[in-house]
């Protein structure tokens, strides 16, 4: 299912009655199975364009269309992770990732089942009945992780999902995000300021720059690939190849910060 992204533009209602505009002119089309990391300053509207792909915020002009469907609002189609977990403390593991499926009419057998999966998917097999708040802040955005993939949906969007994170946990995270790709084949967007982490994780990377935010760079990136068929170790980060892409990707943003 490819995602369309057609003459994009967003703009905010200011204090004195003006409208800022936060995103312009965003033309995008992702082929299923991309793991697009949209990159870019803090404020240059990337939230603002997940949200928008999400169904959260309407844009002003263009369209989004998942395949032959145009993006009016939520839908199960594209599941969402995003920085601050939002798990209820109430329900253990299993229940949490189960709980969509439960507002959904899903028997309690089938979405036990299911959650399960899931939670094995994201490395937590076998931690269903443990309560959230006995949980690490990477295993409860694993638990996040698990909640956006129990419905099937074909576009996972996440959020700078490992931004709240320690650093260590924040890479042993983002080979899970690898490994969740490889294995689900499902397309992904992901949002972060990180650029070690954009390079590390984007099969393409698409950089957001300006005010009005525009796309300022759109290419593809095997690093990451490169580094799961090493095992998705971190040292492919530590060589002279990456630190030359992590510097031409900051003159990027910095040129388009500077417009
Ligand atoms: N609902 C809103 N009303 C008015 N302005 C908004 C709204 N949402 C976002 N903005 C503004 O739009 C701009 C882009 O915000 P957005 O959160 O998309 O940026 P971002 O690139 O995701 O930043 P960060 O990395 O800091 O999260 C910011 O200047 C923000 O203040």
């Amino acid at each position: 299912m490819a995602l369309t992204i057609f003459k994009l533009g967003v703009r905010f209602p200011a204090p004195d009655g003006s409208e800022t505009a936060v995103l312009d002119d965003i033309n995008l089309t992702i082929e299923p199975g991309e793991l697009v990391v949209l990159l870019g300053a803090s404020g240059c509207g990337k939230s603002t364009l997940l949200n928008a792909i999400a169904g959260f915020n309407q844009p002003s002009t263009g369209e989004i269309w998942v395949d032959r469907r145009r993006v009016e609002g939520p839908g199960i189609d594209r599941g969402v992770v995003l920085q601050t977990d939002a798990l209820y403390p109430w329900l253990n593991a299993r229940e949490n990732v189960g709980f969509g499926l439960r507002l959904r009419g899903v028997s309690k057998a089938e979405r036990e089942a299911r959650a399960d999966e899931a939670l094995a998917l994201v490395g937590l097999e076998g931690k269903g009945d443990h309560a959230v708040w006995q949980l690490s802040g990477g295993m409860r955005q694993r638990v996040s992780l698990a909640r956006a993939l129990v419905a099937d949906p074909e576009i996972l969007l996440m959020d700078e999902p490992l931004g709240a994170l320690d650093a260590l946990t924040r890479e042993n995270m983002q080979d899970l995000v690898l490994d969740v790709w490889q294995r689900t084949g499902k397309t992904i967007v992901f949002v972060t300021h990180g650029l070690d982490e954009a390079l590390y994780l984007g099969s393409r990377v698409v950089v957001i720059a300006g005010r009005p935010g525009r796309i300022a760079l759109d290419e593809r990136s095997d690093l990451g690939r490169r580094a799961l068929a090493e095992g998705a170790s971190g040292r492919i980060k530590s060589t002279p190849e990456f630190a030359a892409a992590r510097e031409r990707l900051r003159g990027v943003i910095f040129a388009g910060a500077e417009q």
